[in-house]
């Protein structure tokens, strides 16, 4: 019997910032074959970044980066994972899957291999509870529903914009708890799916997960990060907590849990301490700054939303370093960048356009 398509095969990229060869995707092939793929790959351009036979792949590299954005380019950072957003900005499918080249398939505690991106995909397809949280998790699941208690008027949900996924083995620690607790691993393996509460922001890992473009895309720019600037490692952080507010703003949401990709590689504690230090002491002002975030009800889109953001940030955060002032109007060029590439309803499946 011909095998069921695959959940949004002509709806989905699956994006992958990459400074190596991608053997890693031999282990993804029997999920992530049917799938376009979107590889950014990141640093030396004249170096050949191999793509195993039979995937389906558009390529990126600096040079390309530089020639489709021009000076808008300098809003896309160089050498560091937070690249990826660009293959966010070409796509032209209304889903994302985005995965580090360290990230294989995990397995469950039946002993089955995990299909990341399918579980990403249903997480992404079923609605989300922001506002009341229910006890027994996510209620859509096959065997779950809404507890006792919970309101009839709110069993309905929003519309789910982000699947953040989480890692067995190699956990997302930032470097002074890699170094204090080198040989951690994380074996727990929590059959859960929650929706992150209203009002609540999260530490957004970029390694395993999934958004819908249409809802959220304009949102997930992943800063300035990496060669030149002050900081790395806080590309998939500074995302998430953009993209929490405007959720909570728009009536979306955001789910946390289940799927889990296996993370083989323990980058650099010291070389991360590096990245990320200044980020520890920003953080302490940049958390109350999102969370006493308020857009106005004119913002009803997320580049509204996103333009609004990056006004408060360079009004409220300049003060902390004047890297926020560079990062406000990299803000708003990705936004000008993003609206250039994608004309209103220019999201289409593949080979649509
Ligand atoms: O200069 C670079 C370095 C790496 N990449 C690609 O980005 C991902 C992540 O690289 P790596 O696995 O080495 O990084 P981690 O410390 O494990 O993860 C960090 O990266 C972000 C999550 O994706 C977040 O900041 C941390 O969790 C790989 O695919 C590398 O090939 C790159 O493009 N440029
Ligand atoms: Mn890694």
């Amino acid at each position: 019997m011909a095998s069921a398509t695959p959940l949004l095969k002509d709806e989905l990229d699956i994006v992958i910032p990459t400074i190596r060869n991608l053997d890693f995707l031999e282990m993804w092939r029997p999920f992530f074959e049917p799938y376009h793929l979107i590889i950014v790959q990141d640093g030396d351009p004249s170096k050949i970044i191999k793509v195993p036979e039979g995937f389906d792949y558009e390529l990126y590299n600096r040079n390309d980066i530089n020639r489709i954005l021009g000076p808008k380019a300098n809003c896309i950072s160089f050498k560091d994972s937070a690249c990826r957003c660009f293959g966010y900005m070409v796509s032209k499918k209304k889903y994302i899957y985005t995965i580090d080249d360290d990230c294989f398939v995990a397995t469950d505690p039946s002993g089955h291999k995990i299909n990341a991106l399918k579980q990403h995909i249903e997480n992404l397809l079923c609605p989300s509870t922001p506002y009341f949280f229910n006890t027994l998790y996510e209620p859509f699941r096959e065997g779950a529903d809404f507890v006792r208690g919970y309101p009839f008027s709110l069993r309905e949900g929003v519309p789910t914009a982000v699947s953040h996924g989480l890692w067995l083995n190699i956990p997302d620690y930032d470097a002074p708890t890699q170094l204090v607790k080198p040989l951690e691993r994380n074996t727990r393996y929590v059959d859960a799916i929650l929706t992150i509460p209203k009002g609540t922001l999260f530490p957004m890992c970029g390694m395993n997960l999934a958004f819908d473009r249409d809802l959220i895309g304009a949102a997930m720019y992943f800063g300035l990060m990496g060669d030149g600037q002050p900081i790395g490692r806080y590309d998939d952080m500074w995302a998430g907590w953009c993209c929490k507010v405007i959720c909570d703003h728009l009536g979306l949401g955001i789910k946390t849990g289940l799927p889990y990709i296996y993370h083989s590689k323990a980058s650099n504690p010291f070389v991360n301490l590096r990245k990320e230090y200044k980020g520890i002491f920003w953080q302490e002002d940049i958390i109350p700054f999102f969370q006493s975030i308020v857009l106005p009800k004119e913002a009803t889109t997320v580049q509204k939303c996103y333009i609004e953001l990056a006004k408060q940030v360079k009004e409220k955060l300049s003060k902390v370093d004047p890297y926020f002032d560079k990062l406000a109007d990299a803000m708003v060029t990705w936004i000008e960048a993003w609206d250039e590439l994608n004309p209103a309803g220019a999201s289409v499946a593949n080979g649509k356009a």
